[in-house]
């Protein structure tokens, strides 16, 4: 029996521009970051062996071998992370029991759409709830695991500032359709970030002002979109020239409003003024040849 379990929502970045470096080498960034209905999916339950050991793991699912082989997961790491920082806060060590997750891996890894940042995230939320560990020593943690897991915390449109972990609510979006396609290559986010530091590249731009009352359709949110960029999309494409293939691919659907590469790629969606299209365009996607070894996704945005 599962004792708890949750939900990690894959995070697209809507645009992303990149304002900064900080002397640490990490990017200052302003996105706006929303969710999707793919996700992984992540069991807790109270740990079967007496070894001690604080977070044990399995995994299954359509990307579960790109991640078996490695001993370092984001989950166990903050299972580990949050136990020594509700120790340090005097929080009783006794009742934080050993537990086992198991992680059902439905999205694609190292994909610019969060997936390990999203597990971890959800790892907190099921473990804050069990260990009793009071949320503001998750938020304060989540940084520590990546810069994408304060956001991937909350799983609702917010707007990333800081290193990603400045976040702002955004008003409302419109409901779409989107459609989420991975080329089946693996992009490695510091490597993209090397490139865009070793093309001397921070673009100059004025700051950008978000509409006050939000956008009141898709066709609002498309045009404030196209005065946005994802800076690190040209980096990923010269690394992945196949990313500008899948972008190519999307614009060509029937009844798309908008494409672009999320994160550091290689993801890319699209967005639709309906569920349905998305659906249909999905359809329209599945029987062309090229694109069968793609992983792809559709649905309400
Ligand atoms: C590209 C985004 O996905 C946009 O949401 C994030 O900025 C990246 O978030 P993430 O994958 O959680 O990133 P991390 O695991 O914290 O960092 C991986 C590496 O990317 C670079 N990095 C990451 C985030 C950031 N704001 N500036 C950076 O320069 C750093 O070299 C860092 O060592
Ligand atoms: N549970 C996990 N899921 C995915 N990757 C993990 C996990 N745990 C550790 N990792 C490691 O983290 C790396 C980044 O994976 P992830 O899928 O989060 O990348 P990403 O989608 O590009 O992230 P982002 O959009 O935050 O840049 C992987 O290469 C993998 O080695």
């Amino acid at each position: 029996m599962v004792l708890l379990n949750d939900t990690a929502h894959a995070k697209i970045n809507l645009f992303l521009h990149i304002t900064g470096r900080r002397d640490d080498g990490y990017h200052l960034v302003d996105s706006l970051a929303i969710f999707a209905g793919a996700a992984d999916q992540l069991n807790l339950d109270n740990a079967t062996n007496d070894e001690g050991t604080l977070a044990t793991l399995t995994i299954d699912g359509p990307f579960a071998s790109r991640l078996t082989h490695e001993d370092d997961n984001l989950i166990t790491r903050a299972a580990q992370l949050l136990y020594n920082a509700a120790r340090q806060h005097g929080h009783d060590g006794a009742s934080m029991l050993p537990v086992t997750f198991h992680l059902h891996k439905a999205l694609p890894v190292a994909s610019g759409i969060g997936g390990g940042s999203a597990d971890a995230a959800c790892a907190l939320r099921l473990l804050s709830r069990y260990w009793q560990v009071p949320h503001n020593d998750v938020v304060e943690l989540a940084p520590q695991l990546g810069a994408d897991v304060p956001v991937c915390l909350t799983q609702q449109a917010t707007r990333m500032e800081g290193i990603g972990d400045v976040l702002t609510p955004v008003p409302p979006l419109p409901s779409m359709g989107m459609l989420l396609v991975n080329p089946g290559v693996a992009v490695s986010t510091p490597s993209i970030f090397k490139r865009l530091a070793s093309t001397g590249g921070i673009p100059e731009r004025a700051p950008l002002s978000f509409p006050k009352d939000g956008w009141h359709s898709i066709h609002d949110l498309v045009a404030f979109l196209n005065t946005t960029n994802n800076d690190l999309q040209p980096h990923a494409i010269a690394q992945e020239p196949v990313i500008q293939t899948v972008l190519d691919t999307l614009a060509d659907l029937p009844d798309v409003r908008f494409v672009r590469m999320s994160g550091s790629g290689a993801t890319c969606f699209a967005l639709f003024d309906t569920e349905e299209a998305a659906q249909n365009a999905h359809h329209s996607l599945s029987t062309k040849p090229e694109t069968q070894k793609w992983w792809s996704w559709a649905g309400q945005a």
